[in-house]
């Protein structure tokens, strides 16, 4: 066979080549596919009466499934059912009982009808650290999530198996979290709890398959729930920060991807596209009965292990960084700082703006830490209220503080509160679109100020100068140069407004060689005339699209390679033809 034959059956060869690795995995995957209809049948939900559970109640009712919900409370129980009543006009029977209490949930499984659907989704999640975390928190969670899980499957499995044959395939589907896919910091409980249950369903399948029941484990990221609400009041900051590398959801679409994996038999449910990562990158030695799924487990085996690392990069970074920060913060606190003193440099005229300005420059001694806290907050916006709160007595005025990144906060004071109180009706935060998913990245913050007026909260400081009845704030390194702008006065403070320019920012209009750049450019802008600027453009334009030429040739002569040298070796080495021309200057261009 010709070299040149050679190199078509090598492509041919490429292109067909996932095609046996499918027909095998075809073939190989086990259990074997299946779907489980949910219409007319009855699904059994534990912890239905909130959150994702009630979700899954009042879809599978609507898709015309019978369907029981279990929790503790009663009430909870009744508004779900009247809720699921009015939305759907099904009839919901509930049971209220303890996961925790298994005579209880047998009991309510003997007065239920038989299951075909039995979806495990009770849980509790209270994120500490372990060493902070009381043993009893650590055993509600392990009790609830996972004996509790036990509990209801070994109750419900005779249900379940009774007549088994004439009810086609049933389901049991444990409701897991992207948690019990991968350990998160604060959650060595939850997870381990999680991480039980995917031991749990894959024995659990290998039990059960000859009873024809299928064994689903869904992994939802952070689920906008009322559990959700409770447990981020609690969260370390860690925990938010790395929790966030997977986008949140709603309950109604994570019991959307929940319910469409159970019906279609999915061992694994992830519920978004990072929750598909995570499953594709801990496919392990789970089942998988989708061919599809098992090649692309194959096929991204290499590639989602190492996007697992660099996740795992980021997760350490942040956690590095927080304790840095924490540090400093400490060290912050032991030794308070020498009051700043502030030094006029005013009025300055800034050749960018032509602004007349009022500067004062803050310098603060270097007995400090060097390196600044940053505090760290979600966002602004859920900062700033918490913040107000947490004002503890003593603490007459509460401001903002504003790194040089061109962050923004506006504030507007109650001006009808007496003299030596200051109230702020109104905060509002705005990062110049900075905020981040990542916190630690945010700079914009609230600073708490004594009436001493020295005292630091949240890495925040300020300084009143009683004489010139000024409240001045510096929260940064020091290096910064604030403008206030006097917009009122209020309790003998002049000002209402701050705004701040960073270091760089103000100095940079003052510089030699800005200042020079920027003369030569009006220069040039004014004086160019537009011929010029035409033929200039032009030249550019010329050389961009030569350069992407070479680009595009680059890119066919590397794709085209074997095919120039079979070209060349049909001419009998003679560059006759156009691909011959081409190889000298390709292999120039790819050399
Ligand atoms: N929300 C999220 O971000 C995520 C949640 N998950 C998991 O999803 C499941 C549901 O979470 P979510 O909807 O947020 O939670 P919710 O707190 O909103 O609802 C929990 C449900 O479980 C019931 N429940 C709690 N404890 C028990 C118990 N001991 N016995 C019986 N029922 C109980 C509750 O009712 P009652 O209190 O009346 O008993 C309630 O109906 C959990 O397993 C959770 O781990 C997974 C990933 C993310
Ligand atoms: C290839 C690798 C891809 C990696 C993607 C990583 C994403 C991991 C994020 C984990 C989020 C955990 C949320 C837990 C939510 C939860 O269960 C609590 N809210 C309690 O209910």
């Amino acid at each position: 066979m010709s070299n040149s034959n050679l190199y078509y059956l090598f492509f041919l060869l490429l292109l067909l080549l996932p095609l046996p690795l499918l027909l095998i995995l075809y073939l190989l995957v086990r259990p074997r596919p299946v779907k489980i209809p949910i219409k007319n049948r009855h699904v059994f939900i534990t912890g239905g009466s909130s959150g994702i559970g009630l979700a899954l109640a009042h879809q599978a009712a609507s898709e015309g499934a019978r369907v029981s919900i279990l929790a503790r409370s009663l009430d909870k129980l009744e508004q779900a059912k009247q809720a699921i009543q009015l939305s759907t006009g099904i009839d919901v029977a509930v049971f209220a009982a303890d996961v925790r209490d298994y005579d209880a949930i047998s009991k309510a499984i003997s007065e239920a009808d038989p299951i075909d659907v039995l979806i495990v989704n009770q849980g509790v999640f209270v994120p500490q650290e372990l060493e902070k975390q009381e043993l009893d928190e650590v055993k509600f969670m392990i009790d609830v999530n996972l004996m509790g899980s036990f509990h209801m499957i070994k109750a419900a499995l005779p249900s379940i198996k009774n007549n088994r044959t004439d009810r086609g395939p049933a389901s049991i589907a444990l409701m897991s979290s992207q948690a019990g896919q991968v350990g998160i910091y604060g959650y060595t409980a939850y997870s381990a709890s999680k991480f039980g249950l995917r031991g749990l369903a894959e024995a659990l399948q290998q039990e059960v398959i000859a009873d024809d029941i299928h064994v689903s484990l869904i992994f939802p990221p952070d689920t906008d729930t009322p559990g959700l609400v409770e447990e981020t009041k609690l969260r370390p900051q860690l925990t938010s920060i790395i929790a966030a590398s997977s986008g949140a959801m709603k309950a109604d679409e994570v019991a959307r991807k929940a319910l469409s994996g159970i019906k279609s038999g999915s061992f694994f449910i992830p519920c978004n596209f990072e929750g598909l990562l995570l499953s594709v990158a801990t496919a392990g030695l789970a089942p998988q009965r989708s061919y599809l799924m098992a090649f692309v487990e194959i096929v991204a085996a290499g590639i989602s292990r190492f996007a697992a690392l660099c996740f795992q990069w980021s997760w350490y970074g942040s956690i590095e960084k927080w304790h840095t920060q924490n540090k400093t913060m400490a060290l912050w606190y032991q030794t308070p700082p020498p009051p700043p003193t502030l030094n006029r440099i005013s009025p300055t005229l800034k050749l960018n703006s032509l602004r007349c300005t009022c500067s004062y420059n803050l310098s603060i001694p270097n007995s400090r830490p060097t390196h600044i806290p940053e505090p760290i907050f979600a966002s602004v916006k859920t900062f700033v209220p918490a913040t107000v709160a947490n004002l503890g007595h003593g603490f007459d005025f509460l401001s903002c503080a504003v790194d040089g990144l061109g962050d923004f906060i506006s504030l507007s004071i109650d001006l009808s509160v007496h003299p030596g109180k200051i109230s702020i009706t109104k905060i509002s935060g705005d990062a110049a679109g900075k905020i981040s998913r990542d916190p630690l990245s945010n700079c914009a913050r609230i600073a708490a100020i004594k009436p001493n007026g020295v005292h630091v909260k949240d890495g925040g400081g300020g300084v009143r100068v009683a004489d010139q009845k000024l409240l001045f704030l510096w929260i940064n390194d020091g290096s910064e140069i604030w403008d206030l702008k006097v917009r009122g006065a209020c309790c003998g403070y002049e000002f209402l407004q701050i705004t701040a320019d960073s270091y760089a920012d103000h100095y940079k209009s003052f510089e030699f060689p800005w200042s020079c750049w920027k003369l030569i450019s009006l220069i040039v802008k004014v004086s160019l005339p537009w011929k010029l600027k035409f033929w200039n453009s032009l030249s550019l334009l010329l050389g961009i699209a030569a350069m992407a030429c070479c680009m595009n040739r680059w890119i066919i002569m590397f794709f085209l390679f074997p095919f120039i040298l079979t070209c060349q070796e049909r001419n009998n080495g003679e560059q006759k033809s156009l691909c011959g021309r081409l190889e000298p200057f390709g292999i120039a261009i790819l050399f």
